[in-house]
């Protein structure tokens, strides 16, 4: 049985609290990343962390690990004051690897977020992902819908498509048209580095279900959940998720100064592996972004265990296994979930 939700506690219990922060807040919402391997992403999930708390985001970072992250790596995210939450990966179907970009394969693991019950509500945001703005007003968004910004077709990544080939990207749809001779437009195909979504159990095991009878295809998890999400898919603005490319692709649908979350997807820009060498990596505006992550990722004073008089908040277990959430200016201890009965 998973933990009672917040909405079903004592109304005393939040309200005698006395902590104006915390007041009004929905406290079962989090923030969540993924993270595999040894290997360098960990430099980016602890780049989030602090660019969250930099924003004085008002929930916590939860990192799904694969059980592959070493417990080195997992004590450090600790350190940053994220919640480590190990997830078992996901496979997908034998035999059907042969057509996906073996790169991705692990990225089907992430379907495993909707187990995270706990949580009414979720943002989910890649590893290689920046936040410069507070997007927590992102959890206000009505319910019921899966929330994430549109994708660009533009990249050699998508020469398998037939988008690519006709010059056809649903981010400036009027340049090139959709040929009717083709058949239906393609559906808005969302990028699957961030996204708004509610955990739930059905769903959790219908995706597991539904993806043991789907076709692998290059974009892996993306490419599914954006075929099972299709008809609850909203999308937000692009500012909530700055695929790279859009800067060089579509300039003229871009405003750098509004941009509030930053992708780093396009080849090269991965900020903790950045040389400039790439195409398009000399550009200012991107030497500009890395600078601006690595300002953040080198800040001590955005430490988890240098925060003092900021608003972070983790969750942490309380004498009795409740979840309780801690405010690192005055410690109040607020009751999140109710012990699993289990
Ligand atoms: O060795 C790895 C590789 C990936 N990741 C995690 O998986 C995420 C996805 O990988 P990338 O960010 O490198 O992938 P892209 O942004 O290039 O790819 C896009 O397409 C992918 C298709 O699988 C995913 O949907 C991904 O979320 C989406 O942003 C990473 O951010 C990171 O959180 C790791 O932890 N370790
Ligand atoms: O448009 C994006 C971009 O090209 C990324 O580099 C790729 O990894 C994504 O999955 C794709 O959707
Ligand atoms: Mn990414």
């Amino acid at each position: 049985m998973s933990p009672t939700p917040i909405a079903t506690l004592s109304k005393t219990k939040l309200e005698s609290n006395s902590n104006n922060y915390l007041k009004g807040r929905k406290l079962a919402y989090a923030y969540v990343t993924f993270l595999a391997g040894n290997g360098d992403y960990i430099k980016g999930v602890v780049g989030l962390s602090k660019g969250l708390r930099k924003v004085n985001s008002g929930y916590p970072l939860v990192v799904a690990v694969l059980p592959d992250v070493p417990v080195e790596h997992r004590r450090v995210l600790e350190g940053e004051g994220c919640i480590v939450r190990e997830i078992q990966p996901v496979y997908p179907p034998e035999n059907q690897t042969e057509f996906a970009m073996a790169y991705y394969v692990i990225n089907y693991s992430k379907l495993r977020i909707w187990e995270f019950v706990e949580y009414e509500k979720m943002i989910y945001l890649d590893g290689d992902i920046q936040v410069l703005d507070n997007i927590d007003h992102l959890f206000d968004l009505p319910s019921g819908h899966l929330y994430a910004v549109m994708d660009c077709f533009c990249e050699k990544t998508w020469s398998h498509t037939p988008q690519y080939k006709i010059g056809y990207c649903q981010q400036s749809p009027e340049k090139v048209r959709w040929p009717e001779e083709m058949g239906p437009k393609p559906s808005l195909f969302f990028n699957a580095g961030m996204f708004v979504f509610e955990p739930d159990m059905n769903t959790y095991h219908d995706l597991l279900k539904t993806l043991r009878v789907t076709p692998v295809t290059p974009f892996a998890e993306q490419d599914f959940l954006n075929l099972y999400f299709k008809d609850i898919y909203k999308p937000i603005p692009l500012i909530y998720n700055l695929v790279l490319a859009m800067l060089w692709r579509h300039p003229e649908n871009v405003d750098l100064e509004k941009v509030k979350v930053v992708h780093y997807c396009a080849a090269g820009s991965k900020p903790w592996r950045y040389t400039g060498k790439e195409e398009n990596m000399q550009r200012e505006d991107i030497k500009m972004l890395v600078k601006k992550w690595w300002d953040i990722y080198n800040d001590k004073s955005l430490d988890y265990k240098n925060v003092n008089g900021n608003m972070a908040a983790h969750v942490t277990t309380g004498n009795n296994g409740e979840m309780v959430l801690a405010s690192s200016l005055t410690d109040p201890k607020v009751v999140v979930c109710a012990p699993s009965a289990a």
